[in-house]
This record gives C-alpha cells, sequence and structure tokens, in this order.
C-alpha cells in the first residue's frame, strides 16, 4: 500500500538558483520597498495596526490599477474603439470585487482591538485618500472643494487638478455615441468638464432608444450596462466601508472630522451615471 509521506520535493536540474548577478523575483517587483513600506506608529506595536496598514495599502495599490485601466478605456473611448475600452472596464469589475470581497479581512478587527490604536492615527483618514478622489473624478464625481486637503502634496494636488479638467469617463462615451450619430444634447458635448455630473434630462430618451432596440447598437447597449455594473461595484465597496465603519466605530465622529457613518451613508446616494438609471423607468412604461 502506498504510504503518504512528508518528504520533500526535490528540485529539477533546470532550476536557476543563483540570481547574484541577475534580476530575480524579489528584485523585479521592489520587494524591498514594498514590504518595508508599513510602519505601525502605535507603542508598543499594537498587533492589529499591521493589519489595519496593509488593507490600505493593498486596497490603493488596486486603485492605482483602476486608474490606470480607466484612463485606458477613456482614451479608447475617444479613438473611437469601444471594445477595447469595454475589456479594460471589465478589468476594473473585477478589481473592483476583489477590493470589495476583502474588506472581510478587515472586518476581523473588533471595535475594541481598534480602539487600542485608533488614537495614534490623529486626523488622518480615508477621506484623504488622493487615489480614491482620483478615481471619483475620472468617473464624474468632482468636487473641486476636496483639492484643498491635498495642499500638503503637490503630487496628490496635481492628479486630482488634472483630472478635475478632464473630460470623464461618461463624457468621452457620450461623445462616441454622438459621433455614432446619436442625438446627444449640445449641452453635454460642450459642458465645462471641471463641473460634477448632473442629470441630463434630454439623454434619456437618446438611451431609452437603444434599450428599446438593442439591436440598433448592441455594442453601445452593452456598454452602457458594463457602466451600469462599474456604479454597482463601486457602491458595493462604499456600502462594504460603511458596515466596516459601523461595526468598528460604531456612529462615533471620523477622525477625519466627519459625522462618520452618517455621512458615508449620503455617498451612496450619488450616481455617477443618473441617465443610466433613470432610462430603466421609461423602458417597458
Ligand atoms: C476600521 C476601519 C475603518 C474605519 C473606522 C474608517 C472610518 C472612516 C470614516 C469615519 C470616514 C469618514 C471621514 C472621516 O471623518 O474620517 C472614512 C472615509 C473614508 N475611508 Fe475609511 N475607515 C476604515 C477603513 C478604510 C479602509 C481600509 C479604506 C481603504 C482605502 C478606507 C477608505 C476611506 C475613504 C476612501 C474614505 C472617503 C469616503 C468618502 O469620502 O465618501 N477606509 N473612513
Ligand atoms: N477615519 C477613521 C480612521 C481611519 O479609518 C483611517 C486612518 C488612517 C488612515 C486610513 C484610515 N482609513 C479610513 O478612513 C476613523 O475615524 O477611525
Amino acid at each position: 500500500m502506498k504510504t503518504t509521506t512528508a518528504g520533500v520535493r526535490p528540485l529539477e536540474e533546470g532550476i536557476r538558483t543563483d540570481f547574484r548577478e541577475e534580476m530575480d523575483y524579489a528584485s523585479y517587483l521592489g520587494l524591498d520597498q514594498v514590504l518595508s513600506a508599513q510602519h505601525p506608529v502605535s507603542r508598543p506595536e499594537h498587533h492589529d495596526e499591521l493589519l489595519f496598514i496593509i488593507q490600505h495599502q493593498t486596497t490603493e495599490l488596486w486603485l492605482k490599477l483602476v486608474l490606470h485601466e480607466l484612463r485606458a478605456a477613456r482614451a479608447h473611448l475617444d479613438e473611437d474603439d469601444l471594445l477595447r475600452a469595454l475589456k479594460a472596464v471589465a478589468r476594473v469589475k473585477h478589481i473592483q470585487r476583489t477590493i470589495t470581497e476583502q474588506w472581510s479581512v478587515l472586518a476581523t478587527l473588533t471595535p475594541s482591538e481598534y480602539a487600542e490604536f485608533r488614537g495614534v492615527l490623529g486626523s488622518s483618514s480615508g477621506f484623504q485618500s488622493y487615489q480614491y478622489r482620483a478615481v471619483e473624478f475620472i468617473l464624474g464625481n468632482k468636487n473641486e472643494k476636496m483639492l484643498p486637503v491635498f495642499r500638503g502634496n503637490q503630487e496628490a494636488y496635481d492628479l486630482l487638478d488634472g483630472l478635475l479638467r478632464e473630460p470623464t469617463v461618461y463624457d468621452a462615451f457620450l461623445r462616441l455615441l454622438a459621433r455614432r450619430g446619436h442625438a446627444v444634447p449640445d449641452e453635454i458635448l460642450e459642458r465645462d468638464v471641471t463641473e460634477a455630473w448632473v442629470e441630463h434630462p434630454d439623454l434619456i430618451p437618446v438611451l431609452t432608444g437603444i434599450y428599446r432596440d438593442p439591436s440598433s447598437a448592441w455594442d453601445i447597449y452593452e456598454a452602457c450596462e458594463d457602466l451600469v455594473d462599474l456604479e454597482d461595484a463601486f457602491q458595493f465597496w462604499r456600502f462594504r466601508h460603511l458596515r466596516t465603519v459601523q461595526r468598528t466605530i460604531g456612529f462615533k465622529t471620523g477622525t477625519g472630522g466627519s459625522s462618520g457613518v452618517d455621512f458615508l451613508k449620503r455617498a451612496l446616494d450619488l450616481t455617477f451615471f443618473p441617465e443610466l438609471i433613470s432610462v430603466r423607468t421609461e423602458v417597458g412604461a
């Protein structure tokens, strides 16, 4: 009878083992920088602060990729390459699902554990996440009142100031629709892109026409549904964040100075693409 042995798997002849003179896994990934970028400030160091830091840093790394892909999607839309834009959006949706799922790790931080080191955080808060703001801006939730928060960080300020002045992914999508001959209102095509998006009622009939006859523009119809997926996924992240906040600090005031849960709740009422929601009221009405 074959017995199970703990044993040791022999290394194959061809496996490389000498990286004294060439790039290896750690040097390619810059692991010396990445794995030495966690600096707990609690003294003595609290066991759970590493979790708190890594949860944020992994989210920020994923947000860096989200921004990279949304910039690419916007560029592909500007080049009328809708399918290539949708491939970038599809990747973003998977990233969003990943960062939403990882809330389950932070949810293992109990209120008592968090209270033991929350004090060392000072006024720092995720409210000051410039990559989160950048993703909100490129999707259309622009707010120039956010920029002063980043006066002390020129790189962050310039990133957000740039995105504030650029068209959003939705602008690029609607301009593509106009180039395809759809009656996108001029007020949209000529809008001040530094402003937050507000619903344009005259756009709804254009989208209703597509939703009532998808065969007239299947790729546009699919793109609309993908944008709604993107918004849903963003809201799911906001909701998981809100639930995590509620379970760790209840209804305390936030370190960033907000009312906390009630302030976060109001973000759930926002929508990046209001007309794509309103069209659902019209279809089948
Ligand atoms: C124990 C865990 C957490 C607590 C208690 C918490 C609490 C809060 C609170 C109270 C706010 C409102 C602003 C303020 O007054 O501070 C906030 C905002 C925010 N937090 Fe967290 N947070 C936690 C984890 C995270 C994590 C892991 C991230 C990931 C990056 C994050 C990202 C954000 C963002 C982006 C905002 C701004 C949201 C908005 O403006 O709507 N938070 N957080
Ligand atoms: N605003 C949070 C503090 C907090 O969560 C935080 C602090 C420093 C860096 C990131 C944070 N995450 C999200 O806000 C609180 O009120 O406890």
